[in-house]
């Protein structure tokens, strides 16, 4: 497929610090409305890999690209824009504004994307919070008054205003039991095949697998290297 949604090349990121750990990814490429879930144990690189896709660091070597711009052109600030246009991110703290409504929370992306607050209409924030099973009356409320579950939602919804092309995940149902976790993927599925959006998830759980389209391991796409301090 033409200009997939986000290729990796010949990438080396290495976090900086004595005792670093270094990350090389030869090749990934996630296409445009593909759902992939990123599986590797804990401290394996997952979030690693997630920021760099995300322009949040910057490769030491190779191409991270975005629907074709190669993130490394970009400088700072440009990316930090890039990144609020064109990626819903969910966290795996979520990051919400403890001291802002639900509603501030979820529109907060596109104070900084003009192109994708122009997709979005007045009444999206309160019609994904329905979508997601979120009642009206918690839309006024803060966001830190709300339970992990509901939080999940709205970091869910927060991802999906505006209509990114892509989402990324880092690990967003590791604090729901297993029911719980096939009806929040359920909600969030939908939502990503209205707005044909590709989506990129990383966990350790092999049992979210079903849903996705490619199940990957990061161990079979990236290799890393500890260095001792
Ligand atoms: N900001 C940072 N500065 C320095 N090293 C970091 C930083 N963030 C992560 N690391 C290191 O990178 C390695 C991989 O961590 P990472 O968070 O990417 O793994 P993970 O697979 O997402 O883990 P988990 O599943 O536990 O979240 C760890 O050794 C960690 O200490």
């Amino acid at each position: 497929m033409a200009n997939p949604a986000l290729t990796l090349q010949d990438v080396r990121f290495r976090w900086p610090g004595r005792a670093s750990f270094g990350i090389s990814v030869p090749e990934f490429r996630l296409d445009r409305g593909e759902s992939v879930l990123l599986l590797g144990e804990s401290g394996s690189g997952k979030s690693t890999l997630l920021s760099l896709v995300c322009g949040i660091v910057t490769a030491d070597a190779g191409r991270v690209d975005l629907a074709g711009t190669d993130l490394a052109t970009l400088r700072a600030g440009a990316r930090d824009r890039f990144r609020a246009e064109r990626i819903g991110v969910i966290f795996q703290q979520f990051n919400l504004l403890p001291y802002a409504s639900v509603s501030d929370n979820i529109l907060l992306p596109l104070k900084f994307a003009p192109e994708r607050r122009k997709r979005s209409e007045a009444g999206d924030a309160a019609k994904l919070c329905a979508a997601l099973g979120l009642s009206s009356d918690i839309v006024e409320a803060k966001a830190g008054r709300l339970s992990v579950g509901q939080q999940q939602r709205v970091a869910v919804a927060r991802a999906l205003i505006g209509q990114p092309p892509l989402i990324v995940a880092d690990e967003p149902t590791s604090a729901l039991d297993a029911a719980a976790q096939d009806a929040f993927l359920g909600l969030l599925f939908d939502q990503i095949a209205a707005a044909g959006s590709s989506l990129l998830m990383v966990s350790h759980d092999e049992r979210l697998g079903a849903r996705f389209d490619r199940v990957v391991r990061l161990a079979d796409i990236a290799s890393v290297e500890r260095q001792a301090a």
